[in-house]
């Protein structure tokens, strides 16, 4: 049978996964934090800025920054803070033990339901899907990348591999001192890893589809503003669905999918007649044989040919930019804060003798080094808004403000990597705020880059792994230094910009083997 990437109408389902139920007034007539309660219709939205007619806020954010325009407003509003951009609500939580408490709440676990995402997903997937559906795949894709040795021996091994290939890159790059962008020889270690894990194999350097997923990749996370109007004014969407360009992020979306279809049927093919026989080696074999035990057992709708194409890209897609970006800001701060790396490099010598690679094993002993990543983690803030989690119950009330379903709310991981109340020094890059007077590590605290609560980063342990392996690995045998003429221009390479991701601005690095 031939999985099919025909955009399926979802609708049935998307409408049965939302229920509309009559709310349950609160015992006694207290709303709890976060309970839904009846007759709450009247009460205030959180502060914020008035905002302009028809525009709110919107005059008022910097394009390539919002997160730094949102923290000038939760400075002024508190931890608890909404606006509005065109007609759409967001609300913004700006405070660690709120954002503990929200996300840790089963009615905060849902996701956009803008005409934008919806078209994209057709309410399917792990990352914009919400209810009974997202539980049970999110359930499943994490038992099946643990099972496949997720974050453990085999994806240690699988990253060793493509450390031969990333060592290689700057051994050349030192001996002919070439200034290097670093970005495609992580991406594509990191992609190489969960290629494996999500698809049972590897895009090779020079293979056209590697090419094609480092492009597609890049056309994905890119914000194209005149796409995104419709989800602030939804009213806009028939005009904007007339403007070829509007239509690019459905494209590439549409392309990725069809990309991962062709890999689904490489597999079904190596799986031959006798599915059920065949023991599972990848994301993508596991999705094909429950999909036949569903449709076995009349479920026709859990694994529905969209429903496994947007699980399988969305892992696959969510594992390679984010690590290899978290990578590349290590290096960043590494080549401007030269003390730290120096302090770095002679931990590892102490640690680890002659050519041995650090091993994960290792990092008990490696404090510094462990708060160095953590520090860049902080301070990078990689996805500051993390992702939206509007209540899934309508009439919320959150400590005392309304939270109506169609609010996009958001934990601010920018703001709270930025709180003065919990940082010593929080626009300083500062890696004592995670290590002990003695020395020893104190773990991540309220650092959260990959959020936190029910829907926290299923790729985390993963991400870790590649991100500590991969650094401590390329400290143990390189310098890294700013290109002359990069140096004057810290700032603005730090500040960098605001896609879906955090990216730095344009840069050169140089290596030198130690
Ligand atoms: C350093 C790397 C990474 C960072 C900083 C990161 C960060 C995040 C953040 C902030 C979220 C949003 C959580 C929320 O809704 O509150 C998220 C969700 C997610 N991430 Fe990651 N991530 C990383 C690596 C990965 C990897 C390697 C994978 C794949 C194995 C992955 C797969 C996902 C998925 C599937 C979700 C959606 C979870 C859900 O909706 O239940 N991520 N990530």
């Amino acid at each position: 049978k031939v999985l099919c990437a025909k955009a399926s109408s979802s609708q049935e389902l998307w409408q049965h996964l939302r229920p509309r139920q009559p709310l349950q007034p609160a015992p006694c007539g207290l709303s709890g934090p976060g309970r839904p309660q009846a007759a709450v219709r009247n009460l205030l939205s959180p502060p914020g800025p008035r905002g302009w007619p028809l525009l709110g806020s919107l005059p008022n954010m910097d394009p390539k920054r919002s997160h730094e325009s949102v923290l000038e407003l939760c400075k002024t509003f508190g931890p608890i803070i909404s606006y509005r951009l065109g007609s759409q609500l967001f609300i913004v939580i700006n405070d660690y033990d709120l954002a503990k408490e929200l996300l840790d709440d089963e009615n905060f676990t849902g996701r956009s339901r803008s005409v934008v995402i919806q078209r994209q997903t057709g309410g399917c997937g792990l990352l914009f899907s919400e209810g009974l559906l997202w539980k049970q795949h999110r359930r499943l894709a994490l038992k099946t990348l643990r099972d496949f040795g997720f974050a453990k021996d085999r994806s240690v091994e699988m990253v060793n591999i493509q450390l031969d290939d990333i060592l290689t890159d700057l051994r050349d790059a030192s001996e002919s001192a070439r200034p290097l962008n670093i970005l495609d020889t992580f991406t594509e270690a990191t992609n190489a890893v969960i290629a494996t894990l999500t698809l049972g194999r590897q895009f090779r350097r020079g293979d056209p589809e590697l090419e094609f997923v480092r492009t597609a990749a890049r056309r994905l996370f890119a914000g194209r503003p005149l796409q995104n109007l419709p989800f602030l004014f939804p009213w806009t969407d028939y005009i904007v669905r007339l403007f070829p360009t509007s239509n690019e992020q459905n494209l590439v979306n549409m392309e990725i999918l069809e990309f991962i279809q062709r890999q689904v049927q490489e597999r079904l093919k190596l799986m031959g007649a006798d599915i059920e026989g065949f023991e599972p080696e990848c994301l993508c074999d596991v999705y094909i044989k429950e999909r036949q035990k569903a449709e076995a057992a009349g479920d026709f709708e859990s694994f529905k040919d969209m429903q496994v194409l947007r699980v399988v890209m969305e892992l696959f897609m969510a594992g390679t930019d984010t690590t290899a970006r978290s990578l590349e800001w290590l290096l960043l701060y590494m080549a401007f804060e030269q003390d730290w790396q120096s302090r770095v490099q002679a931990e590892l010598d102490r640690v680890i003798d002659g050519e041995r690679r650090p091993s994960m094993r290792d990092r008990d002993q490696l404090p510094l080094t462990c708060a160095v990543i953590e520090e860049t983690y902080r301070i990078v803030s990689l996805t500051p808004f993390a992702l939206f989690h509007p209540a899934t119950q309508e009439d919320t009330v959150f400590h005392g403000y309304s939270f109506p379903t169609n609010a996009l709310i958001f934990p601010f991981t920018y703001g709270m990597s930025r709180d003065p109340k919990v940082w010593a020094r929080p626009n300083e890059f500062h890696p004592e705020h995670f290590l002990r007077p003695d020395g020893s590590f104190a773990g991540s605290g309220k650092n959260i880059p990959f959020s936190m609560g029910r829907r926290v980063c299923v790729g985390e342990s993963l991400g870790r792994m590649e991100v500590f392996l991969i650094f401590s690995a390329v400290m143990k045998l390189f310098k890294v230094c700013m290109a002359d003429e990069y140096l004057s221009k810290r700032e603005d390479i730090l500040r960098g910009s605001l896609g879906i991701l955090r990216i730095p601005g344009d840069y050169r690095l140089l290596f030198e083997a130690r």
